[in-house]
């Protein structure tokens, strides 16, 4: 079948090369220019576990392309999805839908009759009766578009995998638009032949689906963050706590880490999104814990902070601080709304001199925040350090040898902020060894 792919970005991108993969012909479409020559040379413009494989591989067969013009996008597709960013509006948990509403507009009127639009961007509940109207005002008179929307699940670090084998598969359609499912099955044949469930349902439950889906997976983070805070004043240990929570097959072990919390460009902006949606419709009551969950998530990060000064006797003034971990989780260069570089910068506006080390966000992380200073291998980042905060749960680090790395840093004290580092390892190396939630 022939597809494109509106909005190439982490989202975009995958699906693209995913869609090339499951034998369709496939035009990405982007605004931006650098991403599509990156892209059309078969290169990832980020860093994605086996994308770059797949779009070498269907760039060269010519099955894939991408473009940054809607009309070769309109004319080359009948079935169009949609992976635009919906960031969060400036000063407030609203989401900005303004590149999503002027992508529809600018496709609508080049649009082939009976082409079906598959939106997979999160959005809040009540977008698509707004796309609709945007069709019904831009299409061409007399055209009949479709148009439903598939919430997308993948995580970054398995997105590849993530999309071409999902637990589940979401369909919004309009009332009775059994056009639109089928053409959705056609074009998702293999992946259900694969045993994936797909659930149909109104476009409404669809845009519902996603937010409850990452509200959820936000407030078990924040559950067991939530414990760590008790923990901490109790004397308990968190860890501890989680093992005997997750063995509970209710409960489980996944999405049950306790640490710094939450970030990326997902759980952080669509917990405030979807809560910001539901009091416009007045769930206020409904939703008002979920204001809570972000509460909890950003006072990890403030926790963090209090413990780098509390380690260093009141101040951090003038102290060199180590950071290991600038992307939002372990797997990405993804550094929106990072918990590690938050943390970072925080430490450096009270006046530490912090270096970070990261495997993969250095080049993003410089560019963000260039007042940092940045290492390029782990034990150069603590060279002369008081302190080393573990933020980023990448797991060279927790491999590394505490013994060799305390030979270079000035006095041996970590902040594993992740519960992921050997506690008993680095304390018999001769660490002073703390650890959100934990003694
Ligand atoms: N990143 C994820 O893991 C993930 C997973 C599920 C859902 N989502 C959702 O998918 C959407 C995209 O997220 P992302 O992380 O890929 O963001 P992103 O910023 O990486 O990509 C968005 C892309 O849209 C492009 N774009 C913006 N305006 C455009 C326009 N008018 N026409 C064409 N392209 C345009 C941008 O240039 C960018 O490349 C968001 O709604 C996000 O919440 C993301
Ligand atoms: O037990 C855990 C699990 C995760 N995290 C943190 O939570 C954040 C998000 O992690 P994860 O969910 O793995 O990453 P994303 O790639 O942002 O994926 C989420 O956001 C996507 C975008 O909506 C969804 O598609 C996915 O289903 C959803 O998991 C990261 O900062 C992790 O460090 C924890 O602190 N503890």
């Amino acid at each position: 079948m022939k597809i494109s792919v509106i909005g190439t970005g982490y989202l975009g991108a995958t699906h693209a090369a995913a869609m090339a993969e499951l034998g369709h012909q496939v035009l990405g479409m982007d605004t931006d220019t650098h991403k599509v020559e990156a892209l059309n040379k078969g290169q990832a413009p980020f860093v994605e576990r086996g994308l770059d494989d797949l779009l070498a591989k269907h760039t060269t067969a010519r099955t894939l392309r991408f473009t940054a013009s809607y009309a070769e996008a309109a004319e080359f597709a009948d079935v169009h999805f949609l992976g635009i960013g919906t960031p969060q509006q400036a000063g407030s948990g609203a989401y900005d839908l303004t590149h999503l509403q002027a992508a529809v507009r600018r496709l609508a009127p080049q649009l082939r009759d009976h082409a079906l639009i598959v939106g997979k961007s999160t959005v809040p509940v009540g977008t698509t009766a707004q796309l609709r109207q945007i069709l019904t005002e831009h299409a061409r008179p007399g055209s009949n578009i479709h148009l439903a929307w598939s919430p997308e699940f993948l995580r970054e670090s398995l997105a590849v995998e993530d999309t071409l084998r999902p637990d589940r598969i979401v369909l919004g359609i309009e009332n009775g638009d059994t056009t639109s499912e089928a053409v959705f099955r056609a074009v998702y044949a293999e992946i259900l032949g694969a045993g994936s469930p797909l659930i149909v349902t109104s476009l409404s439950t669809a845009e519902l689906i996603k937010g409850a889906a990452n509200a959820f997976l936000a407030t078990k983070i924040s559950f067991i963050n939530a414990m760590a805070e008790l923990c901490e004043l109790t004397g308990a240990d968190v860890q501890q706590l989680a093992l005997g929570l997750g063995y509970d097959q209710r409960i489980g072990f996944q999405g049950m880490r306790p640490g710094l919390g939450f970030g990326g460009g997902c759980l952080p902006k669509d917990l405030l999104g979807f809560t910001h949606r539901a009091e416009e419709l007045g769930a206020d009551q409904a939703v008002s814990f979920l204001r809570q969950v972000d509460a909890i998530n950003r006072r990890r990060r403030e926790r963090t902070v209090e413990l780098a000064r509390e380690m260093l006797g009141g101040t951090v003034v003038g102290k060199r601080i180590a950071v290991w971990g600038a992307a939002f989780k372990p797997g990405t260069d993804d550094i929106r709304d990072s918990p590690a570089l938050a943390v970072a910068g925080a430490l450096h506006r009270i006046g530490a001199e912090v270096t970070v080390h990261d495997p993969a966000a250095l080049e993003n992380a410089r560019r963000a925040c260039p007042s940092l200073d940045y290492a390029d291998d782990p034990v150069s980042a603590v060279t002369g350090a008081a302190l080393l905060l573990h933020l980023t749960d990448w797991p060279q680090y927790a491999e590394t040898d505490p013994a060799e790395v305390r030979q270079h840093i000035a006095a041996p004290r970590v902040i594993d902020a992740r519960s992921a580092l050997d506690t008993d390892r680095w304390r018999r190396a001769g660490w002073t060894f703390r650890a959100l939630g934990c003694p």
